[in-house]
């Protein structure tokens, strides 16, 4: 299921805890959008613009705020440390996880242990381009979670791109490792064209800006068309031209069919690995 981004009423109050690269991008976005007066908690920053607050230590949140949704952005090895301070902001409100691996039944039980047995946890996968509104996450909402729990997450993450919602926790293994770790992989694509171009004599400055520029006009072009990537490939693919000589090294069977394959199942057992 996707949904159009943006509706105009201010995003609901938030306590996001991290903002680092991922809950940064995220609150980009959503001061953007136009946001509730929220909570930060993050030991780094400084910069945040009131009327939202910023917390450096988790002893310090303040216990008179009530966030809509607890959004959680630490990393998954910071899981432990951070939970038992939430435990009483999850009494009030849902939580919302971004961190890759960790599963509801782990978070809830530490919660539950931490004195609030009964917080609802939602599972979310974003990625970077959220902080332009142009993100994609993928959710997942246990039975435990009411519609209007959903419905408030949708909200939230629909303010900074589109959503998916997956029917089986297990599914956010490979979300994680395609469009969460996504990125990473189209900005490398751009190190490289960039680096090779360079090789082969182009300027520097020159050789960069037509690395990124092909890799920002080629993402919307795919975006604005909804034509097939492969048929977008192929009309880029004169027969007997240079771009069939430059796939016929790529598309190898020993090449990127397997090399993106094998990375992208790593990606993902490496996430199944995070969840303990
Ligand atoms: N980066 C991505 O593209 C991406 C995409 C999707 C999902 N995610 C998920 O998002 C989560 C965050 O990843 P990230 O890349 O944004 O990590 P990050 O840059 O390290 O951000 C986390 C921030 O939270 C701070 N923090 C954590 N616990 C804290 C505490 N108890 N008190 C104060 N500050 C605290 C960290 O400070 P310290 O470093 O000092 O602890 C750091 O500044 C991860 O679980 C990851 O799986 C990331
Ligand atoms: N960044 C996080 C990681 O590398 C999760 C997806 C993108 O683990």
């Amino acid at each position: 299921m996707s949904s159009p981004a943006s509706p105009s009423a201010p995003i609901p109050p938030l306590l996001l805890v991290g903002c680092g690269q991922m809950g940064g991008a995220m609150l980009a976005g959503w001061l953007a959008d136009g946001l509730a007066p929220s909570v930060v908690l993050d030991r780094h920053r400084d910069d945040i613009p009131a009327p939202h607050r910023v917390v450096r230590d988790a002893a310090d949140l303040p216990r008179d705020f009530v966030p809509s949704l607890i959004v959680l952005a630490a990393k998954p090895q910071k899981a432990a440390e951070v939970l038992p301070a939430l435990a009483p902001f999850a009494r009030q409100a849902p939580i919302l996880s971004v961190m890759a691996g960790k599963t509801v039944g782990g978070l809830t039980a530490a919660l539950a242990d931490a004195g609030c047995p009964d917080a609802v946890v939602i599972r979310a996968m974003p990625n970077t381009p959220s902080a332009i509104g142009q993100g994609m996450t993928v959710c997942y909402t246990p039975p435990g979670a009411s519609d209007a729990q959903r419905a408030l997450c949708e909200r939230i993450l629909s303010a900074i791109g589109d959503t998916a919602w997956v029917t089986r926790e297990e599914q956010m293994d490979a979300v994680t490792a395609i469009s969460g770790s996504g990125p990473a992989y189209v900005f490398l694509l751009a190190e490289l064209m960039e680096q090779t171009g360079t090789a082969l004599g182009l300027p520097p400055e020159l050789a960069r800006r037509i690395a990124r520029r092909t890799v920002s006009g080629a993402g919307a072009l795919i975006e604005r068309t909804g034509v097939d990537a492969a048929e977008l490939r192929r009309r880029v693919t004169s027969p007997g031209g240079t771009t069939q000589q430059a796939l016929s090294v790529l598309m190898a069977p020993d090449a990127w069919p397997t090399t993106l394959d094998r990375a992208i199942r790593a990606a993902s057992r490496r996430a199944r690995e995070l969840a303990s």
